[in-house]
């Protein structure tokens, strides 16, 4: 069955939604976002998440000690670089590593060779932003994925779409964020759709 990644979370709201709804896996911005959070209010939500649901911890180009730090105040299961990180960056930590690409088009699939890592999350690629932008791939494009790496698919994914999305590309995860929300924030009733369609 194909994991899911509820991403973004920022209040106490957020985690009673997903502790009820079971997605596989949650994140939490430490990066420049709109949906940033401390370590502090990270690891106080983390305190009220059940335990099965594991905690992945998106990072842009941050320094390796920074990284480090967060991931052990917090105690994350999973670390999202979602930067520039070369693949020797890649091998610092003791967590899982969830390395990001963003995709313009099937050529951008080459970049996944560089790396050897825990999974390899493909997001579309924007002009001057990082993720969270809610942006669609075309999956058709960059069908059949590398069927011998780990693939968490993000980029625009919504309740709408996630369904076809995975019959096209069978990737390993789904990981959503804008398209779970409602006036900036997680909504109950989207995130609820979004894993009955994945799961069905
Ligand atoms: O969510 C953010 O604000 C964010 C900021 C910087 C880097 C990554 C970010 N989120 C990740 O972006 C993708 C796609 O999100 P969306 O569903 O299109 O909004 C996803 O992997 C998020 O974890």
């Amino acid at each position: 069955m194909t994991a899911i990644k509820i991403c973004g979370l920022t209040r106490e709201e957020d985690i009673g939604y997903v502790n009820q709804l079971k997605p596989d896996y949650v994140g939490f911005v430490f990066a420049e976002s709109k949906r940033k959070v401390t370590k502090e209010k990270a690891k106080n939500l983390i305190q009220g998440l059940e335990k099965q649901i594991k905690t992945v911890g998106v990072f842009v180009n941050t320094s390796i000690e920074e990284v480090k730090e967060i991931a052990a105040y917090c105690d994350l299961d999973i670390l999202q670089l979602h930067g520039e990180e070369n693949p020797s960056y890649i091998n610092a930590f003791s967590q899982k590593v969830w390395k990001s690409f963003r995709i313009k088009n099937v050529d951008g699939l080459k970049q996944l060779e560089k790396y050897t890592t825990e999974g390899y999350l493909l997001d579309t690629y924007v002009e001057g932003a990082y993720g969270g932008t809610g942006k669609t791939l075309d999956w058709t494009a960059i069908a059949p994925l590398p069927q011998n790496k780990p693939i968490i698919l993000a980029g625009g994914l919504t309740p709408e779409n996630v369904e076809g999305a995975v019959k096209i590309l069978r990737p390993y995860a789904v990981d959503v964020s804008s398209g779970v929300e409602s006036s900036g924030y997680k909504d109950y009733e989207k995130i609820e759709k979004f894993i009955r369609k994945v799961r069905r």
